[in-house]
């Protein structure tokens, strides 16, 4: 059984009135145990939408969406869905609202009702996946943080409620690059570790490609399609209206196949450019 099922999913804003709208079109899809998906799609594709059904947030208009085999719109399961699906909105720091950083991460286990060293260690836990050193920060305000580290405290106060399922729409929004591949390094070694399955809603495939397992490309409410980010790549010719960018390395290989030589035109990375280089050089 798929940890996420998403079966002929409509949803419609406003519906019934003069400005409703489709925002979700026969949306199928699955997520396994453990995977890390990219959903992409240029803006006002659905993406959001789609994610915020994954903890009920919103329900479906139409079809069902099922989280380990039980509906979302299953009123009975809502408090186990909400433990169980850990979502983080875009610009989350906004949502930063106690006056220390230790408080604001240890919200959510409080809530959970555990006792204080449970809540203890998961702060700690919470604040060292995002790659933050809880001594130096736990009492800091968080107003007086720069915006990465905010971003970074905002993320561990979602995971400090240990989600199986983590859904963060455009995590490294904003962020400078640098901030950013580091962010994302963290999560990608909390879902190797923990066996999290993990979904990241960005614009920025090219920042991803090479930690996703699979891409959801979303088109118009609709999903275009779904595979590797390979496999997406050597049909990126057929996607159009995607809206999607290509790795820097997959572009230099494009150059270079157009020059006439023969490259693989399916790299994702800088070191697999390097490797097909050297190869090209030695033929
Ligand atoms: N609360 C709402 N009320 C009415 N329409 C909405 C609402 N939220 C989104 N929509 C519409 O639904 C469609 C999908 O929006 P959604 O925010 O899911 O897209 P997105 O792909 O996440 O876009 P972006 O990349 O710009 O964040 C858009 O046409 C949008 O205008």
């Amino acid at each position: 059984m798929s940890i996420i099922e998403f079966c002929s999913v409509d949803q419609i804003y406003h519906a019934g009135t003069s400005i409703q709208k489709k925002s979700l079109s026969a949306v199928s899809f699955n997520v396994e145990q453990g995977e890390m998906v990219a959903v992409v799609g240029a803006t006002g594709s659905g993406k959001s939408t789609l994610v915020q059904h994954i903890n009920g947030i919103l329900l479906p208009y139409k079809g069902q969406v099922l989280v380990k085999g039980v509906a979302t719109s299953e009123k009975k399961h809502r408090r186990s869905l909400w433990r169980m699906v850990g979502l983080v909105f875009q610009y989350p720091e906004n949502q930063l609202f106690e006056d220390t950083v230790y408080k604001d991460v240890a919200f959510g286990p409080r809530n959970l009702k555990l006792p204080n060293t449970e809540v203890d260690r998961r702060v700690r836990y919470a604040l060292k996946k995002v790659g933050l050193d809880y001594e130096f920060i736990k009492d800091e305000s968080p107003l007086n943080l720069s915006g990465g580290q905010k971003r970074r405290v905002a993320v561990a106060g979602v995971l400090a409620i240990e989600p199986e399922i983590l859904v963060l729409d455009e995590p490294t929004a904003g962020l400078e690059p640098r901030v950013a591949i580091d962010l994302l390094r963290h999560l990608k070694e909390l879902q190797l570790e923990n066996n999290t399955t993990v979904l990241i809603v960005t614009h920025n495939l090219k920042e991803v490609a090479s930690m996703v397992d699979r891409v959801l490309v979303l088109h118009q409410a609709k999903v275009l399609f779904s595979g590797t980010p390979r496999e997406l790549y050597s049909r990126y010719y057929n996607l159009p209206g995607s809206g999607l960018a290509l790795p820097p390395a997959l572009e230099l290989m494009l150059g270079l196949e157009k020059r006439g030589k023969k490259v693989r035109t399916d790299v994702l990375t800088i070191d697999e450019a390097v490797a097909e280089i050297l190869k090209a050089c030695k033929k």
